[in-house]
């Protein structure tokens, strides 16, 4: 590992009673990466998330920030924007931003000028002496993620950020959370949409069961999977027999997928096509989504199918 993991998780392990949440996980994170945590319902993802935010404690194994064993003041440098949402209702907006950023160690001026920049950003500057029960749903989701950064913090958390907003002011959060990690933030991105992920993360790790089984750089674990399916485009038609050599997926009238047996190599399929005269356009090889992977791994694979860590 050729840098000082933003955090780096060691063999950790959480019970909740006889139920194993969180069974030998291990993982590092590179310090401005964006990681996807993935997996499906009650895998084990917030009692990890818990415990990364010191909210809870390890049963076993150790989680280090920036190479020190995570201690009560590393939470001042995280900001965790938790899926269910825990704004003071009765509270105004701006007193309650300020309290917040004060709470992570931020003075009064600084909080309160933050606090306004961060709303106007997302044109929320009318609402500092609102309180929050007479915002809707999405400008109080857009409220508890400037709590969540406005003391600027060296990593955030966040759990499905964008639910609930729609496409204007999700896209305003995107470019919100670009920014930060183009200016050196990590972010730890929760969510089961896997479109998401494919946009923003360029590693994920996915959790089944409490358990690690599946963590890398995005590019290289849809090449692990790649599954020899090829995709061509072509002007006039295909050979007559072709189905009889290859099977030929989601035909249009100038498009076919081909999925190659064990057996045959793209090679194959591209001088089967220029012996038969076919006029290509593209001919490119098709790696699976990660929603692809994803299913692969969560159905058929149990944890033997460990994958070696980033
Ligand atoms: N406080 C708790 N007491 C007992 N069991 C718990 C507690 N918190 C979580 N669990 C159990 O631990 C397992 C992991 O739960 P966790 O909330 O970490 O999953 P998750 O991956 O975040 O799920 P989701 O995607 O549904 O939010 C589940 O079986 C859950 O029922």
């Amino acid at each position: 590992m050729s840098f000082v993991p933003i955090i780096e998780v060691k063999n950790v392990r959480k019970a909740y009673g006889e139920k194993v949440a969180v069974d030998d996980v291990s993982f590092a994170m590179p310090p401005d990466a964006i990681l996807g945590m993935l997996g499906p319902n009650g895998a084990g993802k917030t009692s990890l998330i818990r415990m990364i935010t010191t909210i809870t404690a390890p049963d076993a194994g150790q989680i280090f920030f920036h190479g020190e064993p995570l201690s009560g003041y590393h939470p001042t440098q995280i900001g965790y924007l938790p899926e269910e949402r825990g704004l003071y209702k009765k509270m105004y907006v701006g007193e309650q931003l300020v309290y917040l950023a004060r709470l992570k160690g931020i003075d009064q001026a600084t909080a309160e000028s933050r606090a306004k920049e961060w709303l106007a950003k997302f044109e929320l500057e009318n609402h500092w002496t609102k309180k929050v029960e007479e915002l809707s749903k999405g400008m109080q989701q857009q409220v508890q993620f400037i709590a969540t950064v406005l003391h600027d913090p060296k990593l955030l958390i966040l759990d499905e950020p964008f639910s609930g907003l729609d496409p204007v002011n999700a896209t305003r959060m995107r470019t919100e959370i670009l920014r930060l990690h183009h200016a050196g933030t990590g972010v730890i991105f929760s969510t089961h949409r896997m479109e998401q992920v494919e946009e923003l993360c360029e590693f994920i790790v996915l959790i089944n069961h409490g358990q690690n089984i599946l963590n890398g750089k995005v590019s290289e674990i849809r090449r692990r999977f790649q599954d020899n399916r090829f995709h061509l485009e072509f002007n006039g038609s295909l050979p007559a027999g072709m189905g009889d050599y290859f099977q030929l997926l989601n035909p249009t009238p100038s498009g076919v997928d081909v999925q190659l047996s064990a057996t045959q190599t793209g090679n194959d399929l591209l001088r089967y096509l220029l012996d038969h005269n076919v006029h290509l356009i593209t001919f490119r090889e098709l790696l699976p989504s990660l929603n692809e992977v994803f299913i692969k791994q969560v159905t058929k694979l149990g944890p033997e199918a460990a994958a070696p860590a980033v």
